[in-house]
C-alpha cells in the first residue's frame, strides 16, 4: 500500500531524498515524499521553478548546509538526464541515483560507458504516470498512485535496486523489472507513437473550419487530449528512442496505405454515371468494406487489450449516462445521490457541447449495477440518457 495519505505505513525509502528537476514529474514525486514524511532536497537550474516547487511544499532547496541525500532522482528533460546523473553520482559517492525520464537505453549506456563504477550505484527508472501539462504548477502528489513504474537494474547492485523499487512502491506505484531495450519498445507502442498520433490529428485541425469543429464530440477530445503535450520534451523523448518509434510508424504508414488504397476507389460521386449504374460505392469499390472493416476489426482486438484501471485485467464497465444542468452543485448532487444508491463510481467523464445549457456525465459502474443506478437516479429526478 502507499505510504500517502497512510500516516502508520511503513515507509521503506530511506532519506533524504534529493529531487533534481521541479517540474511535473520532479514535483509530484517530492510532494509524495514530503506528505509521507521523508525528507526532501530540492534542485533546478531554473530558479523560478525551483522558488515554486518549495512554495507548494515540495521540499527545501538544497544549498552546502543540507545533509548528503541517501536516493537522488533525476527528474529533468531526457536529453540532459545523463549528464546530471553521471554529475550526481560524482558528487554523492554513497548516493543511489535514479532517473525518471521516459527513453533509458540512451541514458544507460551513456552513465555505464562513463560512470565507471560509480554506475552500480545507477539504476533508470520510468514511472507511467504523466500528464499533457509540464512544470511544478500541474504536479499531484497522487500522480503515481496504482501505476506502473518500471526499474532497469542490468548492472546496478541489488540494494541500488531495491531503494528504487521502494521509492516506487511508497509513492503507490508498482515497481515492473524491464531490460532498456523492452522498456523503448513497450513505451514507443503504449506512449511515443500514441503521443505523435494525436498530434497528426490534432495537426489537421489547425485548418478545419470553426463551425465544424463546434461539432466535435467527445471521441475528438478523447483522441486529441495529449496532443496538448509540451513540444519541447516531447521533441528529446522521440528523438531519444527514435529507432523503436519509426519501427512503429512505418508499420502505422503500411496499415495507413492499404486504408487508403482499399477506400480510395469508393470516391466516387453521386452523379457519376457508374455510381448511377451500380446505386452504391461498395460495389464499384470492392475492396472498400473490407479494408475498413479488416482495420476496424484488429483496432476493436487491440483495443480490448488494454489493461483496465489499476492496470488490471482488462474489465468492461457499464456506462450510464445523465444530463447534468450547467449550474453550481449538480454534479456534487449527482454524485451524493449516486453514493446514496449504493453504487461505486469506477471512472468519469463529462461530455460538453458549446452553447448547450446542460452537460452528459457519463459514470462507469459494475455491469451489475447499472440498472439499479438508472433506476434509483431517475426515480430522483435526473435525466438517465438510455444509449
Ligand atoms: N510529463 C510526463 O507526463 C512524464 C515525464 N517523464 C519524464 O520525466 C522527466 C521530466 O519531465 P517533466 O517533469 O514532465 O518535465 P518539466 O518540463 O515539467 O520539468 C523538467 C524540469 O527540469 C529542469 N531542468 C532542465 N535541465 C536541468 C538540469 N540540467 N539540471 C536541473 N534541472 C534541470 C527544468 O527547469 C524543469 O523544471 C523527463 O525526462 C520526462 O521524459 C516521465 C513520465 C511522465
Ligand atoms: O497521459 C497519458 O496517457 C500518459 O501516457 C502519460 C505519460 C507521458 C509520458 C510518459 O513518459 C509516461 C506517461
Amino acid at each position: 500500500m502507499s505510504a500517502i495519505g497512510n500516516p502508520s505505513a511503513v515507509l521503506s525509502t530511506r532519506g533524504p531524498v534529493l529531487v533534481v528537476g521541479t517540474g511535473l514529474l520532479g514535483t509530484s514525486l517530492a510532494l509524495a515524499l514530503t506528505a509521507a514524511g521523508v525528507p526532501v532536497q530540492l534542485s533546478d537550474t531554473s530558479p523560478t521553478s525551483l522558488a515554486l516547487a518549495r512554495d507548494m511544499g515540495a521540499g527545501q532547496v538544497r544549498d552546502e548546509h543540507s545533509p548528503e541525500p541517501a536516493l537522488i532522482v533525476v527528474a529533468t528533460p531526457p536529453d540532459v538526464a545523463a549528464g546530471v546523473v553521471l554529475r550526481e553520482l560524482d558528487a554523492h559517492p554513497d548516493a543511489v541515483v535514479t532517473d525518471v525520464a521516459s527513453v533509458k537505453a540512451r541514458i544507460a549506456a551513456e552513465v555505464r560507458r562513463h560512470g565507471g563504477w560509480d554506475a552500480r550505484r545507477y539504476v533508470g527508472s520510468h514511472p507511467m504516470a504523466g500528464r499533457e501539462r509540464s512544470g511544478a504548477g500541474a504536479a499531484d502528489s497522487d500522480l503515481f498512485a496504482g501505476r506502473p513504474w518500471v526499474v532497469i537494474a542490468d548492472g546496478a547492485t541489488p540494494e541500488a535496486e531495491l531503494a528504487v523499487r521502494n521509492l516506487a512502491v511508497d509513492v503507490g506505484a508498482t515497481p515492473v523489472r524491464m531490460t532498456a531495450a523492452e522498456h523503448d519498445a513497450a513505451v514507443a507502442a503504449v506512449s511515443h507513437v500514441p503521443q505523435l498520433v494525436s498530434s497528426l490529428l490534432a495537426a489537421r485541425l489547425e485548418t478545419t473550419p470553426e463551425n465544424a469543429l463546434g461539432l466535435a464530440g467527445q471521441g475528438l477530445r478523447d483522441t486529441t487530449r495529449i496532443a496538448a503535450s509540451d513540444p519541447r520534451l516531447w521533441s528529446a523523448i522521440v528523438v531519444g528512442n527514435a529507432g523503436p518509434v519509426a519501427d512503429m510508424l512505418r508499420q502505422l504508414r503500411g496499415d495507413l496505405d492499404r486504408l487508403i488504397d482499399g477506400i480510395a476507389p469508393a470516391a466516387v460521386s453521386p452523379d457519376d454515371p457508374a455510381y448511377t449504374a451500380a446505386g452504391d460505392a461498395a460495389t464499384i469499390a470492392p475492396g472498400a468494406v473490407g479494408a475498413i472493416t479488416d482495420l476496424m476489426t484488429r483496432g476493436n482486438a487491440g483495443q480490448a487489450r488494454i489493461p483496465g484501471k489499476h492496470g488490471g485485467a482488462p474489465r468492461r464497465y457499464a456506462q450510464v449516462q445523465v444530463l447534468v444542468p450547467d449550474s453550481a452543485g449538480s454534479l456534487g448532487r449527482l454524485f451524493s445521490d449516486v453514493g446514496e444508491a449504493g453504487v461505486n463510481i469506477e471512472d468519469f467523464a463529462m461530455e460538453h457541447s458549446p452553447g448547450q445549457s446542460a452537460g452528459l456525465a457519463m459514470l462507469s459502474v459494475m455491469p451489475a449495477a447499472a440498472q439499479g443506478l438508472e433506476e434509483a437516479l431517475d426515480a430522483r429526478g435526473w435525466r438517465v440518457v438510455v444509449s
